[in-house]
Order: structure tokens, then C-alpha cells, then sequence
């Protein structure tokens, strides 16, 4: 999905929300157990659930390598199922040197190779250009750079200062240079919405791929108020917050619940800014 059709998406959905698919098997209901691949029965009700509320959706990668070969057919199993009229997001957080970041990049891009091909995935940054370039050369697809992330941790390196500004804010400036705003996203985390105001000036026009709205207790008015564009420019994520909000048979009536009120949030959001 390129960058208009993402954002005729968010005019039509009213909503720039991104559903996180991370599912664990000590919190999904005990009745889904039953069925062959519990983790895709469980996605699947929850895509079913909130697809009309979103337009993308982010599988945690972490959450399926942890259980080997069934979490990856999981994966590849829910990747299939997912709409074609949302984003689709690996967060994968890969980073590595040139040669190697050309596998993981095949791992997530190259259907022929690895059975999934996502439209975007999340890249660490810390290791550079040669570290990024080889998903860049996929054409059409998008990479999502950490920028300031929503962790505790954060603090450690991403606000060092570089002398010139922050750790996080050359990561902006240097990855500009590798692609632009219909390629390159990056991820700001909800908990630091008084940064938007700092990342728009060096990041004016790419979406900023937001968690940390719900469990982690970010305010998705703040995020709006510091970060929104003309285009919307954000997808604002949240996992626990609607996979989790039952653990009964009504878990997905529960997670549509949750959606609707971000999505109903998001509309109003998307009115007073002026692009619906
Ligand atoms: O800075 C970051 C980068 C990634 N994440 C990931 O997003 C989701 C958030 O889950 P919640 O349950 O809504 O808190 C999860 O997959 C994280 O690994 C992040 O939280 N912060």
C-alpha cells in the first residue's frame, strides 16, 4: 500500500488506527485452544472484529519466534489473512550489516522465499545506512525507523546529545537522505508527545508509526495536538489494549469495543484538523 492509498484509507475509515497483533498463548481464551493454530484462530477473530476500525495492522514478530516453527506458520497463516485495504506491519526491530539485512529483508518481503511479504517493516538504525538500504530496495514497500521509542529505556541513547541535537533527532536528519516520505516512516512513541512538536520539524511530512497509546498510557490528544499533518501523518497503535480488554468467549466483541472508541476518537481528531 503506498502513501496515498494509506491516506484515502484514513479519510474513508475515519481512522488511523493500527491494530497490534501480539498474541500470547497465557492470555488468549482458554476455548481457542482447542482449534490446530489457536494463535491464527485468534487473530483472525480479532482481524474479523476491527478491520472496518483500522487501517493497518502490526504483528509483533517476537510474539511468534517464540514459539519456533508454529509461530511462524501463525504468522504466515494471519499475514495471508490480512485485509488488503490496511497496512500491514511487521515489527521485527531488525538491524544488522549489509549481507544479513538482505535475508531479513527477504524474510519479511520475498513471498517466494519466506511464504510472507508485509508492506512495511520496523528497523533499529543503530548500524546504519548499510543496515537499512537493502529493505529500501524493495520497491513500494515501506521501512519504519525507531526514532524515539516509547520505552523507559529511551533515555540512554536516544536523547544523548550529539552537539547538534539529540541522538534521536540525527537518526531523522541521516535517514532523510536514504529515502523519502512515501518510503521511509518512523516510529515515535506516545509516551514522549511533547517531542512531536521537535520531530515534525525535521520529519514534516513522513507518518510517524505511534505506540504506546492504552497499556502503556499515552495520550492519543496529545499525540494528535503536536503531531497530526494536512495528511494525518500518524498511525497510532495499540496491542494489549484491544487483543486483551476480555479473555472470554467475548474477546472480540471486547477488542471491537476498544477499537471503536480510539476510532471515534481518531474521527474527531481527523475533523478538527480539517481532512474529513
Ligand atoms: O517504541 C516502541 C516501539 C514498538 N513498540 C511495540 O508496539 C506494541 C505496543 O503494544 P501495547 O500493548 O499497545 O503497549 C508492542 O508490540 C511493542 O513491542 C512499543 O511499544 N514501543
Amino acid at each position: 500500500m503506498n502513501r496515498q492509498q494509506l491516506i484515502e484509507q484514513i479519510k474513508l475509515k475515519k481512522s488511523f488506527l493500527c491494530v497490534g497483533l501480539d498474541p500470547d498463548m497465557e492470555k488468549i481464551p482458554d476455548f481457542l485452544k482447542q482449534y490446530p493454530d489457536p494463535i491464527f484462530e485468534f487473530n483472525k477473530r480479532i482481524i474479523d472484529a476491527t478491520k472496518d476500525l483500522c487501517v493497518a495492522y502490526k504483528p509483533n514478530s517476537a510474539f511468534y519466534e517464540s514459539y519456533g516453527v508454529k509461530g511462524l506458520q501463525s504468522l504466515i497463516a494471519t499475514w495471508k489473512y490480512l485485509p488488503t485495504d490496511c497496512l500491514n506491519i511487521i515489527d521485527a526491530k531488525r538491524g544488522d550489516i549489509g549481507n544479513t539485512s538482505d535475508k531479513y529483508a527477504r524474510a519479511f518481503f520475498d513471498e517466494a522465499t519466506s511464504g510472507m511479504s508485509f508492506d512495511a517493516i520496523t528497523v533499529t538504525p543503530y548500524m546504519g545506512n548499510d543496515s537499512v538500504t537493502p529493505y529500501l530496495k524493495y520497491d513500494g514497500k515501506w521501512v519504519i525507523i525507531l526514532a524515539l521509542t516509547s520505552s523507559v529505556g529511551s533515555k540512554d541513547f536516544q536523547y544523548l546529545n550529539t552537539g547538534d541535537g539529540y541522538l534521536y533527532e540525527a537518526v531523522i536528519k541521516k535517514a532523510n537522505t536514504w529515502a523519502g516520505a512515501d518510503r521511509i516512516m518512523y516510529v515515535v512513541g506516545a509516551t514522549k508527545s511533547t517531542e512531536f512538536t521537535d520531530i515534525r520539524k525535521y520529519a514534516p511530512a513522513n507518518f510517524l508509526l505511534v505506540p504506546g497509546v492504552g497499556a502503556q498510557g499515552g495520550s492519543l490528544e496529545d499525540v494528535c495536538k503536536y503531531g497530526i499533518t494536512k495528511d494525518c501523518g500518524l498511525l497510532v497503535n495499540s496491542s494489549r489494549g484491544i487483543i486483551y480488554a476480555s479473555n472470554g468467549e467475548d474477546f472480540a466483541d471486547a477488542a471491537r469495543a476498544e477499537a471503536l472508541k480510539l476510532q471515534k476518537e481518531m474521527q474527531a481528531e481527523l475533523e478538527k484538523a480539517g481532512i474529513i
